[in-house]
């Protein structure tokens, strides 16, 4: 059971994660997720703790899937920032445990799991929603979302034009 925490850096999740594999996965546990079955997924809703002094957040949001064995939290910061400002607008880890023991087995960095994981359920809805023969995809802003939105739609939609 025990022994130290793996920590699991950005560039490692970076090699780790590919969105071939990750959709096929957020499918399966979205599916799970629909069916209301305490065995498949316990996910509460997010609990935010305000940080008003920063103009930002504390987001904490665990998840467990009995039967596939996995307890998991993620810890999200994030905030309102100036603009200009050059600080993260969002931080996040998340933390792996065993849970028939209550031990973290791992340290993950958050920020590239944050990234894909939200731009590909953005994909998966635009595979149900999105009216068939769609050219033009339009992205508002430009900051990690928006490149990672980028990134996952034009890998498996072909667009004539991004704007
Ligand atoms: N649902 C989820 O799971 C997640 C949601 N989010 C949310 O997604 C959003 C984007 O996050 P992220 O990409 O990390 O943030 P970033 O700070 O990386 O990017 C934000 C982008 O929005 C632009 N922007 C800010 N204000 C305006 C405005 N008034 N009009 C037009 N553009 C504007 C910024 O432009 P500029 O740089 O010029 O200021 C920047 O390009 C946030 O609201 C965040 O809370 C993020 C992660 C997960
Ligand atoms: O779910 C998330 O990771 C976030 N929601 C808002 C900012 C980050």
């Amino acid at each position: 059971m025990a022994g130290p925490p793996v920590i699991i850096w950005e560039h490692e999740v970076k090699q780790l994660l590919r969105y071939k594999e990750l959709i096929p996965r957020l499918e399966v546990a979205l599916g799970k997720f629909s069916k209301r079955d305490s065995a498949e997924v316990i996910q509460p809703v997010r609990t935010t703790v305000p940080l008003q002094k920063h103009s930002g957040f504390l987001g904490v949001m665990p998840t467990y899937m009995e039967n596939d064995g996995v307890l998991c939290s993620k810890l999200v910061c994030f905030y309102k920032r100036e603009d200009g400002s050059t600080l993260p607008a969002t931080q996040a880890t998340v933390l792996l445990l065993d849970p028939e023991y209550g031990n973290v087995k791992a340290v993950m960095d958050g920020d590239v799991i944050t990234a894909m994981r939200t731009a590909a359920v953005s994909a998966i809805s635009a595979k149900m929603l999105m009216p068939p023969g769609a050219e033009v995809l339009a992205i508002l802003g430009a900051g990690h979302q928006a490149l990672s939105h980028y990134n996952v739609f034009t890998e498996i939609f072909s667009f004539k034009e991004v704007r």
